[in-house]
C-alpha cells in the first residue's frame, strides 16, 4: 500500500479505521450526525455511517475524492452527485446482515417464550429479500418454518414471491428488510400504513429492522390502539434519533437501530471500504479480514442447555437493549435524541455467532439451522 499522504476523515463510531487505513495517510475522526462542510473541506477520503447526509451541501467546497459508507443502506448518500462529480463511492453490502438475522431470531424466540407460541407453528413473511432478508429466508427454511416472500423488484424476473397483501393477510410474523426508497416504481416509504396494518392476522408479530420510515409510525399507534393483539418489535424509527414514547411503550421490544451492531459487522464494514479504496487506487489489500477480527470465545455455549431459546438468549438478549432504550424515553426530546446516539456510540461488544460456533455432533438439527456448524 503506497502512502499517498491522504487526509482520511472517518466517523468516530467506525472500528479499526487507523489500523486499516493509516497506510494511505492520516486518519482523523468526527461525530457523524452533525458533520459540516468545513469539517470535510480538506479531506481526500470521507468514511461515514448512516447518520451522515452526504450531498452537495457537504462536499461542494471539499477536495473529497472517495466516499465510503460502512453500512448496507445508502439512503443517506446522494449517489448521483458523487457520480456527476467523479467521486468514488462504496457501501458495505451484507457486512452486518448476519447480525440482523441473529437480532430477528433472538426477538422471535424471546417472544415465543413470553407469549407461549411455538415458532415452528408460525408462518413467516419477509418483505425485502436481499442480503438480510435472503439470509433470514435460508435460516427460517432450515428451521422448518413456512416462509412467504415479498420483493417486487426481484419478482419482476424471479418466481417465488407473493403480493404484499397476500403476505400481510397470511403471515403470523412479518419481518421488514427493505431499503428506504422514496420514489420510483417500488417506493418503500410508508410501505405499511393504516390499510396494510389493518389486514394483519390476529396476534401478528411485526418486526422492522430495515428503515423506520418504511412503516407509518403514526399508523402503528392508531391501529395498535384498535388491535391490542398485534405485537411490535422496532429497531428502526420513522424520525430517529427521536423515538415516539407512546409507540415505544406499545412495542414488545424496542432498540436504538442496533440490529446490525455486531463487532464483526462493523469491522467487516470498515474492511469492505478498505477493499473498495484499494480498488479505487488499483492497489491490493494488505491483509485479510481475519487479521482484524478479534478471537471470540464461544466455549461458554457448551455449559448451557442447548435449546434454541437458550442459545439465542446467549447470542443476543434483546431485552438488554430494550431496557437501555426505554430508560431514555422520559427525557426531554433533545436529551432523548442525544441519548439515542450515545446508546449506539457506546454499544457493548456483541459478537456474531453465525457459523462460528461449533457444537458437538449430538446438537439437534434445530440448532444447526440456527446457523451453528455441527462438529464432524
Ligand atoms: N437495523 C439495522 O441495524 C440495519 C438495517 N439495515 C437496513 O436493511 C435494509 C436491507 O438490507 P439488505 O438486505 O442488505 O439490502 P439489500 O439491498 O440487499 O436488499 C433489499 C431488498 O429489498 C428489496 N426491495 C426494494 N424495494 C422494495 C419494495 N418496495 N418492497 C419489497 N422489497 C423491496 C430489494 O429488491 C432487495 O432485494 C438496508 O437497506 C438497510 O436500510 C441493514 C443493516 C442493518
Ligand atoms: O447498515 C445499515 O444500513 C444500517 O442500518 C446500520 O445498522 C447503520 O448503522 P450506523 O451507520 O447508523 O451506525
Amino acid at each position: 500500500m503506497q502512502n499517498r499522504n491522504l487526509k482520511i476523515l472517518a466517523d468516530e463510531n467506525m472500528p479499526m479505521v487507523e489500523a486499516m487505513f493509516s497506510g494511505f495517510g492520516k486518519v482523523t475522526r468526527a461525530p457523524g450526525r452533525n458533520l459540516k462542510a468545513e469539517d470535510v473541506a480538506d479531506a481526500d477520503v470521507l468514511l461515514v455511517r448512516s447518520i451522515t447526509q452526504v450531498n452537495a451541501a457537504l462536499l461542494d467546497s471539499s477536495s473529497v475524492k472517495f466516499v465510503g459508507t460502512a453500512t448496507i443502506g445508502t439512503d443517506h448518500i446522494d449517489q448521483n452527485y458523487l457520480v456527476q462529480n467523479g467521486i468514488g463511492f462504496s457501501n458495505a453490502p451484507g457486512c452486518n446482515a448476519d447480525a440482523v438475522v441473529e437480532y430477528v431470531l433472538s426477538c422471535i424466540y424471546a417472544l415465543a417464550d413470553k407469549h407461549g407460541f411455538d415458532p415452528k407453528q408460525r408462518t413467516y413473511g419477509i418483505i425485502g429479500v436481499g442480503n438480510v432478508g435472503g439470509r433470514l429466508e435460508k435460516r427460517f427454511k432450515r428451521l422448518g418454518f413456512k416462509v412467504l416472500l415479498n420483493d417486487p423488484p426481484r419478482a419482476e424476473n424471479e418466481e417465488g414471491f407473493a403480493p404484499l397483501n397476500e403476505l400481510l393477510e397470511q403471515a403470523d410474523v412479518i419481518c421488514l428488510h427493505t431499503p428506504l426508497i422514496c420514489d420510483g416504481k417500488h417506493p418503500t416509504q410508508h410501505l405499511l400504513s393504516e390499510s396494510e396494518l389493518r389486514v394483519l392476522k390476529p396476534g401478528c408479530l411485526l418486526i422492522n429492522a430495515g428503515r423506520g420510515p418504511a412503516i407509518d409510525n403514526q399508523a402503528l399507534l392508531t391501529v395498535g390502539e384498535e388491535r391490542p393483539d398485534l405485537l411490535y418489535v422496532l429497531d428502526v424509527w420513522e424520525f430517529e434519533p427521536a423515538v415516539n414514547r407512546k409507540l415505544a411503550e406499545r412495542c414488545e421490544i424496542v432498540s436504538p437501530h442496533i440490529a446490525g451492531y455486531s463487532l464483526d459487522g462493523k469491522i467487516r464494514g470498515t474492511y469492505m471500504l478498505l477493499e473498495a479504496l484499494c480498488r479505487f487506487f488499483n492497489e491490493s489489500v494488505p491483509q485479510p479480514l481475519a487479521n482484524y477480527l478479534p478471537e471470540s470465545d464461544l466455549s461458554f455455549i457448551e455449559q448451557e442447555s442447548r435449546t434454541p431459546l437458550s442459545i439465542m438468549q446467549l447470542i443476543y438478549d434483546p431485552y438488554a437493549d430494550d431496557q437501555r432504550l426505554r430508560e431514555t424515553l422520559g427525557l426531554e426530546s433533545d436529551e432523548q435524541r442525544k441519548a439515542f446516539d450515545l446508546l449506539r456510540k457506546n454499544y457493548p461488544v456483541r459478537r456474531e455467532f453465525g457459523s462460528m460456533t461449533v457444537l458437538p455432533s449430538d446438537a439437534s438439527g434445530e440448532l444447526a439451522a440456527l446457523g451453528f456448524q455441527i462438529a464432524d
